[in-house]
């Protein structure tokens, strides 16, 4: 469902589980920082709120979107990771430079979490202009980096289940 018809940082329906033991990366891209830096505050919070501690959470910090694609790579060098959380923003410009940054990134990321068999969570907002994504970092469309972070739970205790 379309972003604009409902908030989808809303997760009071669901049951997230508990991250007191899971181990996150956040890798987060420098492009767009006021985006970004609102989007990794919604991630902490997620992650925290349900039970994750500061000291499981490592971030790493990258140019930009495309380099989320290497930073995950470099995050789950490390065995103990168990889950990725990457944030960005890619705004679309006069070229067709938008479109070829967001599809690799998204089929990158994609590679990253098969070849390590870890879950690596698209929280990168693609969007046509500056106020789309302002809404969906703590505007009125909540916050892609909180949901971001749910997800990352939800997958890394699925992984530690089966
Ligand atoms: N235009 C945006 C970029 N472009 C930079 C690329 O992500 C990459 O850093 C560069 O091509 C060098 O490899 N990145 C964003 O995150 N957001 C943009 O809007
Ligand atoms: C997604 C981008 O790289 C883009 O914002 C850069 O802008 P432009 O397409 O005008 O070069």
């Amino acid at each position: 469902m379309s972003s604009s018809l409902k908030n989808l940082s809303d997760f009071s329906h669901i049951e997230v589980g508990n991250a007191a033991n899971l181990k996150f990366a956040i890798v987060v891209s420098q492009w767009n920082a006021q985006i970004t830096g609102a989007l990794l505050k919604g991630a902490y919070k997620g992650l925290l709120d349900h039970g994750a501690t500061e000291e499981n959470i490592e971030l790493i910090e990258v140019p930009g979107s495309y380099e989320l694609i290497s930073g995950s790579d470099i995050a789950l060098r490390k065995r103990d990771i168990d889950a990725v959380i990457t944030l960005g923003c890619v705004i679309q410009g006069e070229t067709r430079h938008f479109d070829f940054i967001c599809m690799a990134v998204a089929n990158g990321l994609a590679n990253v979490g098969i070849q390590h068999n870890k879950p690596v969570i698209f929280g990168v907002l693609t969007t046509d202009n500056l106020e789309q994504a302002i809404d969906r970092s703590g505007g009125k469309h909540g916050n892609k980096g909180e949901e971001a972070a749910i997800t990352a739970i939800q997958m890394a205790l699925i992984g530690k289940k089966y």
